[in-house]
């Protein structure tokens, strides 16, 4: 007999099928089954959809081309992990056979019928003893229990507020213990933001529950890690899968509490494909899987802040809010958080790197054999090289954008396109032999604190060790792992950074953090910008006094030029509810998100006309398009459309780029608006008077503007 099947395949985005191709098959293939199809010359992998279709008419039915296999042994994906996948295909309008194939590890393609069973086989032993490590648990502090009471007592989702230094992972651990012990074969999926930052979440729960119970899913795995853990995950042999934002899209049968940790990162939003936003997509899951969710961070998104606050206090209350405010150890008359001191470089001469009461707390703490971190945003010797003379400055040729003095191996690169070439010894303008540098980042900043504190000994007598952790620092695999131990261990005085030093990390020593020069991101045109700032401040100062025993005397010094700035008032009173309101506020007064929802429309071509014209094109086509459609036409009225912009960075490797927002207070509208755009984008860069168009994306809830 014959079967009619919906099938998904890897189709182009927003192609006339949207991903779902009818197939014939002699055998009955359940929901959700892997098969192998032909489509065109090629053979891909495909998902069955549904269950069966009735036969279609004629042409179809003469037009449809057989299954070639199903993959043998592999259950079908289920119901819940198919909704998930058809909510982000349609949310983030690309096609559902893109979104879901993206979702499913390549060598599911590629395995033969017996390589495949030898992988089962491999994932089902995995399964071994997942009765969680128990021998020498903590006793809970009074946040803890109450956090872990109430995530027991309420569906959620919630936002775990936890303090930085408040104990949150613990929490975390014993919330996934719980729901393991609830259910043998229950699940649990944790997000972090980015794998290699966070090896000592891993560590933990690795120790807790035993490496075999774990599924550790991101994107620096090989393909055959990734089937592996993938498998592992999809079997239900993995009770734990751990991963940063592709892990959202695995398929995890039994889930039965999601843990999206540090939920404020941005991070979580995917830049290319399907632009989604993990930690949203967390939720969705939760909800079609009857599955907890705990969001936890010490700065919350405000996005996540307003939703977890009452409808009384002006939040929408879909959240619930659980407040861990005291740090480990600490107590109501000592919170433990760090003092936080302002400098005011107004004050300072011109060009201080590091101002001298800074400098001389820095030593202090080197004498006492604490720790010290210097936050600089900015890697790199010096963002720009320039000639006096003749102005000449280090453009990247391809990019508007400045390359970077990079001193160590002497070249000027682009950190937009990689651009890199050998420093001039000459202005290439003039021929002036006098070039200089403007501005300072995180490798100079190395060097002249290593100047700076050479005469500083160490409780030994030894000179203080300076050490430096960014992108460049830790390019080879495993570099930044071992950066990260050596500050654990204590090899390290002072550590240099950019963010990456100030996420997550439980530093036991560090006493001091400094943040060099912070005062870009208070006039940025985005809006988020203050929002970031505040974080990445809070964060950072949160790496501090973290040793109860030390902690009382711990320190956060700010250098900035606008020492009254309410934000950093909030920061010294390490208030983010009073800045969240503050910035909430503004946010309502300016139509923003949450009190709105955003779109992009992006596109890239040779020149900037040719991208703006597609999206002044687009927003016209889109307004007639309405006569046609009376879904259309009533989502446009609630639709703003703002007009075409080139970007912040406006052309990158010699491309222009140009983007169109869209705002609405009604997300359904804009859902109903973007879903008209994608199909009219895609005919308009077909035609003859679009041809210039390199690429072109819709990204919903954008995080940068
Ligand atoms: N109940 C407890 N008793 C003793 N120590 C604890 C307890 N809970 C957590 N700790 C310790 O407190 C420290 C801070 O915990 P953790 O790293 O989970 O904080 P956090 O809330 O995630 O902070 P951050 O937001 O800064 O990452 C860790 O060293 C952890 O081992
Ligand atoms: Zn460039």
């Amino acid at each position: 007999m014959t079967h009619w099947l919906a099938i998904a395949v890897p189709t182009p985005a927003h192609s006339r099928v949207g991903g779902l191709l009818t197939y014939r098959s002699e055998q009955a293939l359940p929901a959700g089954s892997l098969v192998r199809v032909p489509l065109g010359q090629r053979e891909l992998l495909g998902v069955v959809w549904d269950d069966a279709l009735p036969p279609p008419d004629e042409p179809l039915a003469n037009q449809a081309r057989a299954v070639i296999a199903a993959l043998d042994g592999v259950p079908p994906l289920g119901a819940p992990w198919r909704r998930l996948i058809e909510f982000t295909a349609r949310y983030y309008q690309r096609a559902l056979g893109e979104v879901a194939l993206s979702a499913l590890p390549p060598q599911l393609r590629s395995l033969t019928a017996t390589q495949m069973a030898r992988r089962l086989k491999r994932a089902g032993r995995a399964s071994a003893d997942t009765s969680p490590n128990t021998t020498e648990l903590r006793a809970l502090t009074a946040d803890q229990t109450g956090a872990l009471a109430q995530i027991d007592h309420k569906p959620g989702p919630f936002l775990l507020f936890g303090t930085t230094g408040s104990g949150k992972t613990e929490v975390y651990l014993r919330a996934a213990q719980a729901a393991l012990a609830r259910d043998a074969q229950a699940q649990v999926l944790v997000l972090v933001p980015e794998i290699n930052l966070t090896p000592q979440l891993l560590a933990r729960f690795a120790e807790r529950f035993g490496d075999a119970a774990i599924a550790c899913l991101h994107s620096g795995l090989t393909p055959a890690q990734r089937l592996a853990a993938w498998l592992a995950a999809h079997t239900g042999a993995a009770r734990i899968v751990l991963g940063t934002r592709v892990a959202v899209l695995a398929s995890i049968p039994q889930l039965a509490l999601v843990v999206v940790d540090e939920e404020h990162d941005a991070s979580y939003k995917q830049q290319e494909g399907a632009r989604y936003s993990a930690r949203d997509l967390a939720l969705v899951r939760g909800r079609h899987s009857a599955a907890k969710v705990i969001l936890g961070s010490a700065t919350p998104s405000l996005e996540s802040w307003h939703a977890a606050t009452p409808v009384a206090a002006g939040g929408a209350g879909r959240y619930q809010l659980i407040t861990m405010a005291h740090r480990v150890g600490a107590s109501d008359a000592s919170p433990g958080l760090p003092r936080v001191l302002r400098v005011d470089m107004g004050r300072q001469p011109k060009g201080t790197l590091i101002a001298p009461p800074l400098l001389a707390a820095i030593g202090e703490r080197i004498a006492r054999g604490e720790q010290a971190l210097l936050l600089l945003n900015r890697r790199g010797w010096a963002p720009v090289l320039h000639c006096a003379d003749c102005g000449w400055k280090s453009e990247c040729p391809h990019c508007s954008a400045y390359r970077v003095f990079h001193k160590v191996d002497r070249t000027l690169r682009c950190h937009h396109c990689g651009l890199a070439e050998r420093v001039p010894r000459a202005c290439p303008a003039c021929g002036n032999l006098d070039i200089g540098t403007q501005g300072r980042g995180t490798e100079q900043l190395e060097a002249q604190v290593s100047a700076l504190l050479a005469g500083v000994p160490r409780p030994d007598g030894t000179p203080a060790r300076i050490a430096r952790i960014d992108a460049d620092s830790t390019r080879g695999k495993g570099r930044l792992e071992s950066a990260l131990a050596q500050v654990h261990a204590g090899d390290v005085d002072v550590l240099v950074g950019t963010q990456m030093i100030a996420k997550g990390h439980d530093f036991r020593r560090v006493t001091l953090v400094a943040a060099i020069n912070p005062d870009a991101a208070l006039f940025s045109s985005d809006f988020r910008a203050p929002e970031r700032l505040f974080a990445l401040l809070m964060q950072a100062a949160g790496r501090a006094g973290r040793d109860a025993a030390s902690g009382a005397d711990s320190q956060m010094w700010v250098q900035t030029q606008h020492p009254q700035h309410p934000l950093f008032a909030a920061l010294k009173a390490h208030d983010y509810p009073g800045f969240a309101a503050q910035q909430l506020t503004e946010r309502q007064q300016a139509g923003f998100p949450p009190f709105s929802h955003l779109a992009l429309l992006r596109a890239e071509a040779r020149s900037q006309e040719a991208a703006q014209a597609l999206l002044g094109a687009l927003a016209a086509q889109a307004q007639a398009a309405g006569a046609q459609d009376a879904t259309l036409a009533a989502a446009l009225p609630h639709v703003a459309w703002y007009p075409a912009v080139p970007l912040a960075v406006q052309r990158v490797a010699g491309i222009e780029r140009a983007q169109m927002l869209l705002e609405s207070a009604h997300r359904p509208a804009l859902q109903r608006v973007l879903a008209a755009c994608a199909p009219l984008l895609q005919a308009l860069r077909a035609t003859p008077e679009h041809r210039g168009i390199v690429r072109w994306a819709i990204d919903v809830d954008p995080q940068d503007l």
